[in-house]
C-alpha cells in the first residue's frame, strides 16, 4: 500500500521500496527509509503516544515556524512564543497525495493559524496557511514548506527544517561545506567564528549557526569505506544552516536517550539570523533535499 493514513500519522512508500512517516503532529516527519535503512534519528525516549501539544518531538524532521530559538533578536511580535516557534505543536491536515508515479511520491499537509494552540495563537496572531509538501524517490527526500500571507499587513519569520541525521558512529562524522562561513557559536554565548579547516567534526556540546551561508549544496561524510550512506544535503532558499548536537547534555534532556548524542547530528537549513518579510498575499518558497548514497 503505497498510503496509509491513521489518527496520528501518514505513512507513504515508493515503489522503489523507500518509505516516511509523517505525523500530523507538527507534520513531523519520524522516519525516511530507502535502500532498506533508517535514515532520520528518533530518540527511543520520544513520547510518540503522547502528543498532547506540549512536548516537542526529539528527532526525525521537526518544522520550525514563525521562530527559530532566540538566534536573532526576538521582535516583540514573537518574543513570547516557545523555543522553535508554534508549527510544530500544532496538528496538520492531510491534503493528499499529488504525484504517485515510478518516479516519486508526493504528498502535501496544511495548517493555518486558525489550527494553532489557542496559548500560542495569541503570542502571534497573524493569519498565515503553510503548505508542507513532502516528494520520496528512490535515494531522495524532498521538503518543501510555503507560507502565505493571509492578513491585510506584512508580518516576518524564520523557517527552518530541524533535520535529525541517524549516523552508526559520530566520531567518524564530517560535515562539508561549511568552512569559511562566520558562525555564533550559542555555546560560547553567541561568540562569533570562522572555520578554515574543509569538514567539520564533532566531539563535544556544538550548537553553531552558521550565517548566510552561500553554498546550497553540503556533505555528511559517515566515514564508511567507498562513501556509502553517505548523505548530500540541498537547501532551497535558505540562507543559515544551524549544526547540533547535545553531547552529554543529552543526559538532561527528558525524551533523549543518555548515550543516543553519539549516533545523530542536526544539520539544520534555515533563515534564522534576520526574518523573512512577507507582505499581506504573497507566498514564500523554501526547503531542503536529503539524498543518500547507496
Ligand atoms: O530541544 P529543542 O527545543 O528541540 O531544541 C534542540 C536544539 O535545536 C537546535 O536547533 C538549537 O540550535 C539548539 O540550541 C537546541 O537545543
Amino acid at each position: 500500500m503505497p498510503i496509509q493514513i491513521n489518527e496520528e500519522k501518514v505513512s507513504l512508500t515508493h515503489s522503489s521500496g523507500s518509505s516516511v512517516e509523517v505525523y500530523f503532529f507538527g507534520a513531523t516527519i519520524t522516519s525516511w527509509k530507502c535502500g532498506g535503512k533508517e535514515r532520520l534519528f528518533l530518540s527511543k525516549d520520544s513520547k510518540l503516544d503522547e502528543l498532547d501539544g506540549t512536548k516537542e518531538i526529539h528527532g526525525g524532521i521537526p518544522l520550525i515556524f514563525p521562530q527559530f530559538a532566540k538566534a536573532s533578536e526576538p521582535s516583540a511580535e514573537t518574543a513570547n512564543l516557545p523555543q522553535h516557534g508554534t508549527a510544530r505543536y500544532s496538528t496538520w491536515k492531510w491534503l493528499g497525495v499529488d504525484v504517485d508515479n515510478d518516479e516519486e511520491l508526493t504528498a502535501k499537509f496544511g495548517l493555518t493559524d486558525a489550527q494553532v494552540p489557542e496559548n500560542l495563537h495569541k503570542e502571534w496572531p497573524k493569519k498565515f496557511e503553510l503548505i508542507f509538501i513532502v516528494t520520496l524517490t528512490a535515494d531522495t527526500l524532498k521538503n518543501t514548506l510555503e507560507v502565505r500571507n493571509k492578513g491585510t499587513e506584512p508580518f516576518g519569520f524564520n523557517a527552518l527544517f530541524h533535520t535529525y541525521y541517524s549516523v552508526p558512529d559520530i566520531s567518524k562524522v564530517s560535515i562539508k561545506g561549511l568552512n569559511d562561513i562566520t558562525y555564533s557559536d550559542k555555546v560560547k554565548n553567541f561568540a562569533r567564528f570562522k572555520d578554515v579547516k574543509d569538514s567539520i567534526t564533532i566531539d563535544q556540546e556544538t550548537d553553531r549557526i552558521y550565517e548566510n551561508v552561500p553554498r546550497d549544496e553540503f556533505l555528511i561524510d559517515l566515514g564508511q569505506p567507498g562513501g556509502v550512506d553517505n548523505f548530500t544535503l540541498k537547501k532551497l532558499n535558505l540562507k543559515d544552516t544551524v549544526v547540533w548536537n547535545p553531547w552529554i547534555k543529552a543526559r538532561s534532556i527528558s525524551d533523549f536517550g543518555d548515550e543516543e548524542y553519539k549516533n545523530m547530528v542536526c544539520v539544520e537549513p534555515g533563515t534564522v539570523t534576520e526574518y523573512i518579510k512577507l507582505e499581506a498575499d504573497k507566498t514564500w518558497k523554501g526547503g531542503q533535499i536529503l539524498k543518500v548514497q547507496l
